[in-house]
């Protein structure tokens, strides 16, 4: 099957450090690719390069097969690539409801009256987050996961054919983790997802397919038992302790 989104050996290096160093990666439409790897391993500056804010040292990036290496972030925004942060960019002083209309609108609010399929939008927008009462509170009244939930609201009302997110789990509860995991898997097959995360278990039940990160370029890509039972992974990953690897019994 053709890819949706194709990096073909990309690098990148801040100044001296290499740290992208011929990253293959193919994603194909409806996946839910989650990237993992240690710490520094460059998941963050992979999605940075998908989504256009840093431009690769080398190497090429291809969406929808067209070639988008050079395209800037407001132009792969343009053709359908999504983007939710590790840092919420969420309007503080506006309310949950203005915050998904202004992605939706491209940056209008919405008159009080009037513009009501905007407004039906929206409501659908926040009811596929589980925030729909949500609507008038102020974000700056949001709990901790209800913004992580918003900015997936926020990122999806855009209409994504790509979405990228970084870490959604980050400073998550287990009960919020688990709310996640349903959102994430309630995400619709149209929109692919492709997402860093360093929660195995939110990794494990929501991924597709898996690819590992690892010395800057990727170990291995494959569903999330072939990942969990390759030994490269485990040693290089979690430094041989594959007790650690949810699934993967003691001494299996
Ligand atoms: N803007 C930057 N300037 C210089 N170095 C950077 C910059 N951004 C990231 N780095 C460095 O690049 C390396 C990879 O960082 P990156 O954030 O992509 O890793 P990561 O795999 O996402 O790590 P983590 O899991 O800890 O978030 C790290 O050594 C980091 O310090």
């Amino acid at each position: 099957m053709t890819a949706l989104l194709h990096c073909r050996d990309v690098q990148h290096r801040f100044g001296a450090l290499e740290v992208l160093r011929g990253v293959q990666l193919a994603v194909t439409v409806g996946e839910r690719h989650a990237l993992i790897g240690p710490n520094g391993a460059g998941k963050s500056t992979l999605l940075k390069l998908i989504a256009g804010e840093e431009r690769p040292s080398g190497g090429s990036i291809h969406y929808r097969g067209q070639d988008i290496t050079r395209y800037p972030a407001y132009r792969r925004a343009r053709i359908g690539i999504g983007r939710g942060f590790q840092h919420s960019t969420l309007l503080e002083s506006l309310s949950a409801g203005q915050n998904v209309a202004l992605a939706l609108t491209g940056g209008r609010l919405l008159a009080r009256q009037g513009d009501c399929r905007r407004l039906a939008e929206v409501d659908v927008a926040l009811g596929s987050v589980g925030l729909r009462d949500m609507a008038p509170v102020p974000v700056a009244a949001m709990s901790y996961s209800q913004r992580r939930r918003l900015e997936i609201a926020v990122a999806l009302a855009a209409r994504p054919q790509l979405l990228l997110l970084d870490e959604p789990a980050a400073g998550m509860s287990g009960e919020e983790r688990g709310t996640l995991v349903e959102l994430l898997r309630a995400v619709p097959p149209t929109v692919t997802v492709v997402f860093v995360e360093h929660d195995l278990d939110v990794v494990f039940d929501v991924a597709t397919r898996v690819s590992v990160l690892h010395l800057g370029a990727v170990l291995l890509t494959g569903t999330g038992q072939e990942v969990r039972r390759s030994r490269e992974v485990q040693e290089a990953y979690l430094g041989g302790r594959r007790e650690e690897v949810p699934g993967v019994p003691r001494g299996a």
